[in-house]
């Protein structure tokens, strides 16, 4: 079954085309990564996922779901998160209290620090969010102040924060950016093992994470799609090959 359907999508910033005619499937439970070279559309792409971005023409529909004029607070409610690069949390509020108040965030469809005290379930909601900072490996630091996390750990509690509101998919760009291979190898583990049954869609360089997660890749050069198909497929697809050494044509 298909979750996320992208038809001739097209995008310009003045006379610059970043992405032409692009048509994209995204099937339920998967994960399915976008790549291509600096500059080729991905970021744009994604952010006409999120609410960010309106394309200029075609439709993006999620679960039978027009996303298109929605605001990014109604696009998450609909169910889809997304990691940002730099982790969007709050600094001087602990670890705990960032991921509840995520959880209520998408109850209420938007971000109130003092959200709990008009809560009666608080403890369910505590429950909750413990539960997915074990899961990403944070909860021996539940009690810390958010700044002082290490910044892969900053990394986890985001994505505590948009695991607890239970989305069906789950946007991730470049979650290993900046990584050591190590805390790469553990953020490929942790995305293995977290909310398997959340379709993902990666937007990664790292071919190492993306052959490691990937179900599915798209390779977009020059904001379009030249290529889709199992890893495997795209490994050996030389218009791919070509793209990545500078020489992409549409
Ligand atoms: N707001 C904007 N205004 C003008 N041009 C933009 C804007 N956003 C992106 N672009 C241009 O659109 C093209 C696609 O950019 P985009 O960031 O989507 O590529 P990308 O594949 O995500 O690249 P990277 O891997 O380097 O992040 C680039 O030429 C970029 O300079």
């Amino acid at each position: 079954m298909t979750i996320l359907e992208v038809r001739n999508v097209n995008k310009s910033f003045g006379g610059l085309k970043a992405l032409h005619n692009v048509d994209l499937e995204v099937e339920a439970g998967t994960v399915h990564a976008i790549i291509g070279p600096n500059g080729a559309g991905k970021s744009t792409l994604l952010n006409c996922f999120v609410g960010r971005l309106l394309p200029d023409t075609g439709t993006v529909t999620f679960n039978g779901t027009s996303l298109l004029g929605l605001k990014p607070h109604q696009i998450n409610q609909v169910g889809v998160a997304r990691v940002f690069q730099t982790p969007e949390i709050f600094g001087d509020l602990s670890v705990l209290d960032n991921v509840m108040i995520s959880s209520f965030a998408k109850r209420d469809g938007a971000f109130r620090i003092n959200a709990w005290e008009a809560v009666e379930d608080r403890s369910e909601v505590r429950d909750k969010a413990n539960s997915v900072l074990e899961d990403v490996g944070l909860a021996d630091s539940r009690k810390m102040l958010a700044d002082n996390l290490s910044r892969g750990d900053k990394r986890r509690l985001e994505l505590a924060m948009c695991l607890v509101e239970e989305p069906k998919l789950l946007l991730l760009d470049e979650p290993t950016a900046g990584m050591s291979r190590a805390d790469t190898n553990n953020t490929i583990d942790l995305l293995q093992r977290v909310g398997r049954d959340i379709t993902k869609v990666v937007i990664e360089h790292d071919m190492h994470v993306v052959f490691s997660l990937a179900d599915y890749i798209s390779v977009l050069a020059q904001g379009a799609v030249i290529a889709g198909g199992q890893p495997d497929e795209i490994k050996g697809n030389p218009r791919v090959q070509e793209a990545y050494l500078g020489g992409a044509h549409q």
